[in-house]
């Protein structure tokens, strides 16, 4: 469903994202993972075609976004990291405005946000989304996704802002669309969320795909033989020195 061919992002004669390749099935929820600067957020622009890439390619549900960008774009559902909404719309105005621009079955569209709402705790779509805050804006920017029940779904860093009850409901249905066939790329640095929710996790490091695999796999990767992802990653993205150097201080 999700393909990448050696994907590489190059900004002036900085390589951001450097060749990675990627295959991702339906059904499937692949967690990225890497530090800051890693090229999460930079690859997630390129496959959901907001950032066109240096070279390489895209393909979405085995079509690529320089034929079918239209059609690819009714079939997926993005969450960025920085919920970006008109500010001056309610939020009942922006759900509008997403069923209108979907050409979504108003009714159908309605019913899906009202129970999704219940399950977020969503009871402010009649105030001004400028004066929500970073997590009402998130709460409504997830919903106005899941409404849609896309194919395929990208969400960047999308339990940050969240709530304690907020993130586990969205784990839970993130885990029933995947059941149902979706297909779910998701950055996070929180290891844990990766290591109860993912099928595959991928780690990228300085553009470049250092690691990826299955908890299992990733656990024989361990020099030291901890089963702990957090061991691991920071083992594979040299995390580990800067614990030497946190004892010294
Ligand atoms: N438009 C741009 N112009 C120049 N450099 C950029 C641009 N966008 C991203 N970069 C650089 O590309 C690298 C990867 O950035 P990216 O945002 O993909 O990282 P990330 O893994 O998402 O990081 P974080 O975890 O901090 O969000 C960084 O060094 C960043 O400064």
């Amino acid at each position: 469903m999700i393909k990448a061919i050696n994907l590489t992002k190059r900004f002036k004669d900085f390589t951001a994202v450097d060749s990675i390749n990627l295959l991702i099935k339906p059904g499937e929820i692949y967690g990225f993972l890497g530090p800051n600067g890693a090229g999460k957020t930079t690859t997630i622009r390129m496959l959901t075609g907001t950032l066109k890439p240096t070279s390489g390619e895209v393909l979405i549900m085995e079509k690529s976004y320089k034929d079918y960008e239209l059609e690819i774009k009714r079939n997926i559902g993005v969450v960025p990291d920085e919920p970006k909404m008109y500010e001056n719309l309610k939020g009942s105005e922006f759900i509008e405005f997403i069923i209108n621009v979907y050409k979504l079955d108003p009714k159908e569209a309605y019913n899906r946000f009202e129970e999704i709402c219940e399950a977020f705790n969503i009871d402010y779509i009649n105030n001004f989304i400028g004066d929500y805050s970073h997590g009402m804006k998130q709460k409504l920017m997830v919903a106005s996704v899941l409404m849609r029940k896309p194919k395929v779904i990208f969400l960047d860093e999308p339990t940050v802002g969240l709530d304690a009850k907020a993130t586990k409901i969205l784990k839970e249905i993130l885990h029933k669309y995947k059941e149902e066939g979706c297909c779910i790329f998701l950055t996070t640095h929180i290891l844990e969320i990766a290591e109860k929710m993912c099928d595959r996790i991928g780690i990228i490091d300085h553009g470049r795909i250092i690691a990826e695999g299955t908890l299992e796999e990733l656990r024989t990767l361990s020099k030291t033989g901890s089963t702990s992802l957090e061991d691991i990653f920071l083992e594979l993205t040299g995390g580990e020195e800067i614990m030497d150097i946190i004892k010294d201080l």
